[in-house]
């Protein structure tokens, strides 16, 4: 979080926001979005029919597998800083938006928004557990879905969607 953070600041410079057009200047942003995105793939069951037999990983078995990753269950988003590894579909270890013609076509607008979010969140705000809890601590633990979520958090249904609330996360404006 703190290397998240001096990195976003240092670009900002003290400008209000952070802007689409500084997205390209922080790789560290982007290999914390690579990570999670490693980690936690957001989509995991999109069902496809294959004409053929195959032994299917999944995109959540193929992030944790250490095979492909060094320490696979560690949030270690250094990896991606001197790597080649994209989720463009070409690098196979790492398609949370999957590969090939029905891969996602929303690839650039996601990635757009989440950087451009992350950033301006950091940048805005100090995000942290309370009473000295450590992250290691935290439940991690995921929900199955056709969208990821914490297993246990408080949840309160809103419409379609079910938005999750963290309650022990404190946002502190600094
Ligand atoms: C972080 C955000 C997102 C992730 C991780 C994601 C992931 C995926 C994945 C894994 C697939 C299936 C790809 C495959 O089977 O090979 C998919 C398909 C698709 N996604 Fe996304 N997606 C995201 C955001 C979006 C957004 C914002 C939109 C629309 C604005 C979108 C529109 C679609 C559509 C239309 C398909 C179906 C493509 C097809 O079947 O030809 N996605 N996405």
């Amino acid at each position: 979080m703190k290397k998240l953070q001096e990195e976003v600041k240092e670009l900002a410079q003290g400008k209000v926001y952070i802007t689409e057009d500084d997205l390209g200047k922080l790789p560290y942003l982007n290999a914390v979005f690579k990570e999670s995105l490693l980690l936690h793939p957001p989509l995991p069951l999109i069902p496809r029919e294959l004409t053929q037999d195959f032994n299917l990983m999944g995109t959540w078995a193929i992030g944790r597998d250490p095979n492909l990753w060094k320490e696979p269950e560690e949030f270690r988003p250094e990896r991606f800083l001197y790597s080649p590894i994209d989720y463009n579909g070409s690098y196979f270890e790492l398609i949370p938006f999957g590969s090939g013609r029905r891969g996602c076509p929303a690839v650039q607008y996601s990635k757009a928004i989440n950087e451009l979010t992350l950033a301006n969140l950091v940048y805005k705000f100090y995000l942290a557990l309370p009473n000295g809890e450590r992250a290691e601590n935290l439940d991690m633990s995921e929900g199955s879905g056709a969208f990821i979520h914490r297993l246990n958090v408080q949840s309160t249904s809103c419409g379609y969607f079910t938005f999750k609330i963290v309650p022990r996360v404190t946002l502190f404006n600094y």
